[in-house]
């Protein structure tokens, strides 16, 4: 395509001699300054000639030189390249818009052929053919016949010097004529002026059409030319007539040669061509004999003569010419061949590319639609979502600005509240500046006031304590055993309430009367400390007695004891009945409940109170089953467990169970525990009788906080088993044995109290367990309580005059006066003195053992064993031999001595240490110390007695001698050991 471009301007433009083989970039190069365009544009005879600049001046010229060739293709609605075309890229579509200028200028091909039928068979890019179609009007489409506005096109001719619009309309209807002339039978049908109008036209477009047309109307029309200018001619020359026709026949033979000539190649391109150039010089001496004939008119004969010989040459000329245009002929066919391939191989390629881009704008575009599509979702999702946020930012927005305005209005409310807080807190501190000065006034005077209130409370302590003081020695002046007598009250449903109970006295007098002998000598009078009423409430018997429970805390041993028939009320005088209320408590859990709000409420003296419980039954000592020993220990503020209390008791218990008691509660719930495992059967007298003696002892140790000083007491709490008439109860068997027993125990107690009464020197108190455990409470320092409890029935009448006799027998016993069991803490540190002391004493004792040993083996006697020899000396359950008893003395004073017992242990809920191990005498009384403040208890170590001369009672007398009275009390007791201990010999039998 590049070569055939190149050879056209070659061949345009004279002088040129533009490389054939020149590349693209070299093509570039040439036409990059525009003047080749320019030279081109202007040789085609566009419009007026171009002026363009020379290129070596400026850049600028060269583009403008290229702009100008551009706006001359655009004025001839040519499609056209653009500037940057030419700079750059492909060559292809620069190369295809001068090879449309050529064709546009040098059409060379048939009319009807469809090859040539379109600008775009030549290659040029379907775009630019449509921006052209668009500017020149055209509507048809590729591969459509050519209309006539094509055909007008495709007739321009570079013989047109001006083709202007109105030429361009003439040219069209002349072809029109042409064309109807054609197809309506030829040109020999137009009139000789017709066809000489047409020549007139000087349009070869009209003779180029003809030439399109068959030969033989083309001759028509030629000679038809002829004709009218050779008639003309004979009107004008008459003479001349002859010459035409002769010229007429020359030429119409080589008309004939023509068309023998144009036979060859009809159809082809290429030929018509040349058949074209061949026409325009054949026409050329047509036209100029026209022109000749019109300018000389008359100048005839010369004239002809000059033709004769012009045309002769011009034969020769012309037969030379169609021997080399036969030859141009030829190689134009090959050419046109090439072209063709090259043409159809260009379209080939064009095709495949157009499908190829057609494929993939379709590919592209459906990515493209499919993008958008995507875009779209996109885009209305990003709508949807902006909406929702819209709709989200507004409504928070409107939230916000109620928020806000809340806050405003709480704001200035607030500040509001501030300014009204500020001025009443101004007020306030005026307020509370006068206040305050008043305060001080007032604290002043309060100070004065306290002081004088303290003072009244020291005062008021001293006078408290004298007066409990004084009470206590009102009591101990009284030194009896004090008897309250209580009677029960007729049972719910009990239907004889005949009563023996005649009249009860204010002062303590009761009468009696017998009601089966009515009559003033059954009538009997006692008189006693205190007698309750049927209807006298627990409460009002406590009150009674709580001074002398409390003289506990003040270092009084206290025993309260409850005695009476079987089913008088001594268990409900004591306890209260079971499962009873707060207000139906008996003495014991009121006693323990005052006893530990009392120590607590005493702020001089730090508290223990330990709680123990031991059953006689039978005969045997038996421990609580659930606590056998409670301890309670209370320090001012604090409650602690003791452990000690397993090894600082005076029973030996190894295996009791200990309990961390923290509340009052607590020790009551174990106390229940015991009372309801106490030993009880029905007898005809009370359904639920208690068949054991119980006593609760409450040991209470405390500390002067101030002084140092201690105080060691002891509350026993008993209530013994029931009195009953064998004869009238009837029993057999294990009941029978069980009252024996407790009718036994209780003689034995009338007889202590009968050798108190008379002031024995002897007092059996080891005749049953009863008298031995209420021992310290009876024969001692103690203050003692007897609850007489009678039962009213007629029928219990002999039953209650001996329980009335028996009280009477009581009350008059004298116990002397009650000691104090007070020790300073001088006598604490003698005590100490005094237990190292025997410490010392048994090991030089054990040291003596030795040399003895020594010695008799030395004198030939057989070695005497340790034991025997402690035997001898102390005894075999002396506390001394088995290394005890070396604990403070003063904690001896509160503690029962059971020294030499055999404890029994109810088997019924599990085993104890207590069975079978713990039941020989001696290795029981090796973890009890004795009670040196009793006599009972020094009688319990007869056995243990020790020698005229014993080591421990000499240091000890001289050691009393520097003691205080109360210290003194205890020594004297111990060394009285010795006094009492005939009876020591008798040990409990279990
Ligand atoms: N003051 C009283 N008010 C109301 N009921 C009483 C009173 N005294 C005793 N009773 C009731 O009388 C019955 C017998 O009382 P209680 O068991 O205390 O006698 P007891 O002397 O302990 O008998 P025992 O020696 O056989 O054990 C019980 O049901 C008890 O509730």
């Amino acid at each position: 395509m590049r070569t055939a471009v190149i050879e056209w301007l070659n061949s345009t433009l004279p002088n040129l001699n533009l490389p054939v083989n020149a590349s693209d970039e070299e093509f570039r190069t040439l036409l990059a300054d525009g003047t080749i365009l320019c030279r081109l544009m202007n040789k085609l005879g566009h419009g007026p000639a171009i002026e363009y600049g020379n290129p070596h001046h400026s850049s600028e010229a060269a583009s403008e030189n290229v702009n100008k060739f551009l706006a001359a293709m655009d004025e001839m609605s040519l499609p056209h390249f653009n500037i940057s075309d030419l700079e750059k890229g492909s060559m292809k579509i620069v190369l295809e818009c001068l090879l449309t200028l050529k064709a546009h200028f040098m059409p060379n091909v048939a009319i009807g052929s469809p090859k040539c039928t379109s600008p775009r068979s030549w290659g040029i890019d379907s775009s630019r053919w449509k921006q052209f179609d668009e500017q020149s009007g055209a509507s048809d489409s590729l591969g459509e016949e050519l209309s006539p506005r094509k055909l007008q096109r495709g007739l321009r001719s570079p013989m047109i010097s001006e083709p202007t619009s109105a030429y361009t309309h003439h040219a069209g209807h002349k072809f029109h004529e042409v064309f109807q002339m054609k197809h309506g039978g030829g040109y020999s049908d137009l009139p000789a002026s017709k066809i000489s109008e047409l020549m007139k036209s000087n349009s070869l477009d009209v003779i180029t059409l003809a030439l399109i047309a068959p030969t033989q109307s083309l001759l028509s029309m030629v000679n038809g030319i002829l004709d009218e200018s050779i008639s003309r001619k004979n009107g004008e020359i008459p003479h001349q007539n002859n010459l035409f026709k002769t010229r007429e026949e020359k030429y119409q033979s080589r008309i004939r040669v023509l068309e023998a000539l144009a036979n060859g190649t009809s159809g082809e391109s290429t030929e018509v061509i040349n058949h074209f150039d061949h026409m325009k010089m054949m026409m050329s001496p047509f036209e100029q004999i026209k022109v000749d004939v019109t300018r000389t008119g008359n100048s005839k004969d010369s004239a002809l003569q000059t033709d004769k010989t012009t045309l002769h040459e011009e034969k020769k000329t012309e037969n030379q010419e169609v021997k080399r245009k036969m030859n141009e002929k030829d190689s134009t066919s090959a050419e046109i061949a090439a072209l063709k391939q090259e043409l159809e191989n260009v379209r080939k390629a064009h095709k495949d590319h157009c499908l190829q881009l057609e494929n993939d704008a379709k590919k592209a575009q459906d990515d493209l639609e499919k993008t958008l599509q995507e875009v779209e979702n996109h885009l209305g999702e990003s709508k949807r979502k902006v909406q929702q946020l819209e709709d989200k930012s507004r409504s928070k927005s409107q939230q916000w600005n109620k928020k806000e305005h809340i806050y405003k209005t709480f704001t200035e409310f607030q500040l509001g509240a501030l300014k009204e807080l500020r001025f009443a807190s101004q007020s306030v501190r005026q307020e509370l500046l006068k206040t305050q000065k008043s305060y001080t006034e007032d604290i002043g005077l309060l100070g004065t006031k306290v002081k004088v209130l303290q003072d009244a409370a020291e005062s008021y302590e001293e006078a408290v304590s004298e007066n409990r003081k004084l009470h206590n020695e009102i009591q101990e002046l009284k030194g009896n055993i004090r008897v309250y007598c209580r009677i029960r009250p007729f049972l719910p449903g009990q239907k004889d309430k005949q009563t023996t109970i005649d009249y009860i006295g204010e002062n303590g007098e009761i009468i009696v009367v017998n009601p089966s002998k009515p009559g003033k000598d059954s009538r009997r009078s006692f008189k006693f400390n205190k007698v309750y009423g049927p209807h006298a409430t627990q409460a009002e018997v406590y009150g009674d007695i709580q001074q002398l429970v409390r003289s506990v805390l003040d270092g009084y041993n206290v025993c309260i004891f409850a005695y009476g028939q079987t089913g008088a009320g001594k268990t409900y005088t004591m306890s209260g009945p079971d499962n009873g209320s707060e207000e139906e408590w008996g003495v014991n859990y009121r006693a323990l409940n005052d006893l530990f709000r009392i120590s607590q409420s005493r702020s001089t003296y730090k508290y223990e109170v330990w709680v123990q419980m031991v059953e006689i039954y039978n005969e045997q000592v038996l421990l609580a089953e659930i606590s056998a020993f409670i301890a309670l220990t209370y320090i001012i503020g604090e409650k602690i467990c003791m452990d000690w209390v397993k090894r600082e008791t005076c029973l030996a218990v190894p295996d009791a169970n200990m309990r961390q008691v923290n509340e009052t509660s607590d020790v009551l719930g174990l106390m229940e525990i015991g009372f309801r495992n106490r030993a009880r059967s029905t007898t005809s007298m009370n359904e639920r009788s208690s068949r054991s003696h119980s006593v609760v002892t409450i040991h209470v140790r405390g500390t002067d906080l101030k002084n140092g000083g201690s105080i060691n007491a002891g509350l026993h709490l008993v209530d013994l088993a029931g009195s009953e008439r064998v004869d009238r109860s009837e029993v057999v068997g294990d009941r029978l044995k069980e009252a024996q027993n407790i009718n036994k125990s209780l003689a034995a107690l009338g007889d202590v109290i009968f050798s108190l009464s008379q002031k024995s020197v002897h007092v059996p108190f080891r005749n049953s367990k009863l008298t031995q455990v209420l021992q310290s409470s009876l024969g001692g320092q103690a203050k003692t309580l007897m609850f007489v409890q009678l039962n009213p029935e007629a029928t219990s009448y002999s039953e209650s005059l001996g329980t009335l006799k028996f009280a009477d027998r009581v009350s008059g016993v004298e116990l002397g006066p009650a000691q104090n069991n007070k020790a300073s803490s001088n006598v604490k540190e003698l005590m100490e003195q005094v237990a190292s002391l025997k410490h010392t004493i048994t090991k030089k004792d054990e040291e003596i053992e030795k040399l003895q040993v020594s010695k008799d083996k030395r004198n030939g006697h057989p070695p005497i064993a340790m034991e025997k020899q402690r035997s001898v000396r102390y005894g075999s359950s002396s506390p001394v031999s088995k290394g005890l008893n070396t604990r403070s003395e003063s904690m001896r004073v509160g503690r029962m001595s059971l020294d030499g017992h055999t404890y029994g242990y109810r088997p019924k809920k599990g085993p104890s240490s207590l069975h079978g191990e713990d039941t020989d005498n001696s290795s029981v009384a090796s973890s009890v110390e004795s009670s040196p403040s009793h006599e009972g208890s020094k009688s319990f170590h007869s056995t243990n007695k020790p020698k005229s001369g014993n080591r421990i009672s000499r240091p000890l007398q001289k050691i009393s001698k520097d003691l205080p009275k109360a210290a003194k009390g205890m020594f004297k007791s111990t060394s009285g050991s010795s006094v009492t201990g005939k009876s020591s010999s008798k040990k409990w039998s279990s």
